[in-house]
Formats: structure tokens, sequence, C-alpha cells
């Protein structure tokens, strides 16, 4: 398979500090801090209104933080507006894939093309070397030449969220945060879109902040969690010891919840 750049540069890739978010009267994040490794995957979970979102937004800069702390790669983020300069050098930092791709991808661009214009963006490269990259990173995700002439409707959900991840990786980002990547997929697609995430970890050193409501899949992806209700973090710790000796009373809620039958917080294969 195609190889990836390792990443360098410091070891913490994310420092987050006493990150506040107020909608109006509303705290939706309080007080939460974290920290993430290069190189490592640490999930945000909670039940929906927890917060995840609002946080992953706040990390990635699409949302300005009530109060609290950004330092991404060393460098502290300043709330508001930016150069395109500065964001394109954000944008090399830390990416993000959505849960829905479909209405993140341009419905009338071909595939090939999306990938294309990521890299357009953030390198120089010749019409033949951009077009060669675009390849490679599809192949990267599962893909070939022949879904780049096609447009994303005529892709499946799992598809669709390749080109996004591969849209992604193709600027060489030092952390991937996906926002319930997973959540709208078929149970056999979202562990081979698991899979896919795993590979590409070991292979580019990316971190990633892997947002979801689903333990299990958590439990697939992350080394270490955060669990987050009504806006604050509840416990913190390594997923396994987590997920098998929860301590709060919220997560032990939270895991009774998981909806498939007969899980059991061990590391399964997937695919
Ligand atoms: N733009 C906004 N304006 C007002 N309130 C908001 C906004 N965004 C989020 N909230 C509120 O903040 C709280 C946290 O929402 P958030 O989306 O971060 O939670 P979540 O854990 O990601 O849930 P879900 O998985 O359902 O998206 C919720 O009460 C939500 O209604």
């Amino acid at each position: 398979m195609t190889s990836l750049k390792k990443s360098a540069g410091p070891d913490t890739v994310i420092e987050a500090a006493g990150l506040r978010k107020e909608f109006g009267p509303a705290v939706a994040v309080d007080d939460v801090s974290l920290t993430l490794e290069r190189g490592a995957s640490l999930a945000v979970v909670g039940e929906s209104g927890s917060g995840k979102t609002t946080l992953a937004r706040m990390l990635v800069g699409l949302e300005t933080p009530t109060g609290g702390t950004v330092t991404v790669c060393g460098r502290p983020r300043k709330p508001g507006r930016v150069s395109s300069a500065e964001r394109r050098r954000r944008a090399r930092e830390m990416q993000i894939v959505f849960q829905d791709p479909y209405s993140s991808l341009d419905k009338l661009q071909r595939i090939g093309a999306v990938i294309e214009t990521s890299l357009d963006l953030h390198f120089s490269l010749t019409p033949g070397e951009r077009r060669k990259r675009a390849l490679e990173l599809l192949e990267a995700v599962g893909l070939s030449e022949r879904h780049a002439s096609m447009l994303p409707r005529q892709l499946s959900g799992g598809q669709r969220q390749r080109v996004a991840i591969a849209r992604a990786i193709a600027v060489e980002p030092q952390i991937l945060v996906l926002d319930e990547a997973v959540a709208a997929l078929d149970v056999s697609i979202q562990a081979q879109i698991l899979n896919l995430l795993a590979d590409i970890r070991e292979r580019s050193g990316i971190a990633y902040v892997f947002i979801s409501h689903d333990l299990a899949v958590v439990h697939q992806i992350s080394d270490f969690a955060l669990v987050m209700s009504g806006g604050r973090v509840v416990e913190r710790g390594a997923t396994r010891a987590l997920l098998s000796a929860p301590q709060e009373a919220y997560t032990r809620a939270l895991r009774a919840a998981v909806p498939r039958p007969g899980w059991k917080p061990e590391r399964r294969p997937v695919g």
C-alpha cells in the first residue's frame, strides 16, 4: 500500500486548558483540559448534548472559546480573524472529518479533483505530480483510479467517508479530528473505516481526536478517552481500563447503554 509520511514535530500536539463555551446563558463546555501526544488517539465520549462537538470545534478553531486556551504544535491559537496564510498553516496542523461527508463534498466536483484541490492549496506540485499523488491517496484509502472520475453521489456512504479521509490526510496534518466520523455507517462499513484509520495512524503517525457517543467504536480506535457529561469531563484514562472498570456512575451508565448484544470491553478484531 502507498506510504504515508511520518509526522515530525513537538511531542505534544494539542494542549487545551480550561476550555469553556457559553451559548447565551447555556454552558456547552465547562473547564475542559486535555493533552494529545504526537501519534496518539484520544476519544471524547459522551451522550448527545454533552459538549463533544463544541469541544472539537474549539480545538479546530471553528468555534471561539468563551474561556481557556488551545495550543497546537507548540503555538497558542489566538482567537479572531486570521490571514489566509495563517488559515493554511493551521490546516496543515489539524484537519477535521465530519459525520456526513456528503454535505462537506462539492456535489459537482469529481473525486480526483476533490483531492487535487486539497493538494493544490498546500503544495507546489506540477499537474502531473498532483494527479499522481491524488491517485496514491485514493489508493491509500482503498479507492482506485475508477473512483477518481466519479461524482460524490455515485459513491456509497463508506466510500464518501474514505474520500473525506483522503482529502484530510492529503494535507499531511499532525492531527485529525474525527467528529462522529463513522456514526452514519453500517456496522460492517464502520469496521472497515476504523481499520483504515488505525492503519493510517500506524503508517503516518497522525494523532487522532475521535469524537463518538459509541463506546464500542471508541474502544477500537483510541488509547485514551475523556468521558463528558453536561459539558464537563467526568472521567478520563486509558480507554481499556476506563471501559472495563469505569469509576464514575455516568460512565457505567453509558457502558450499560451500549446497544450491541453481547458487547464486552475486550479488544475485538475488526473487519
Ligand atoms: N451554536 C449553538 N448555539 C446554541 N447552543 C448550542 C450551539 N451548539 C451547541 N449548543 C448546545 O451546546 C450543548 C452541547 O452541544 P454539542 O453539540 O457540543 O454536544 P454533543 O455532545 O456533540 O452532542 P451531539 O452528539 O448530539 O452533537 C447542547 O446543549 C447544544 O444544544
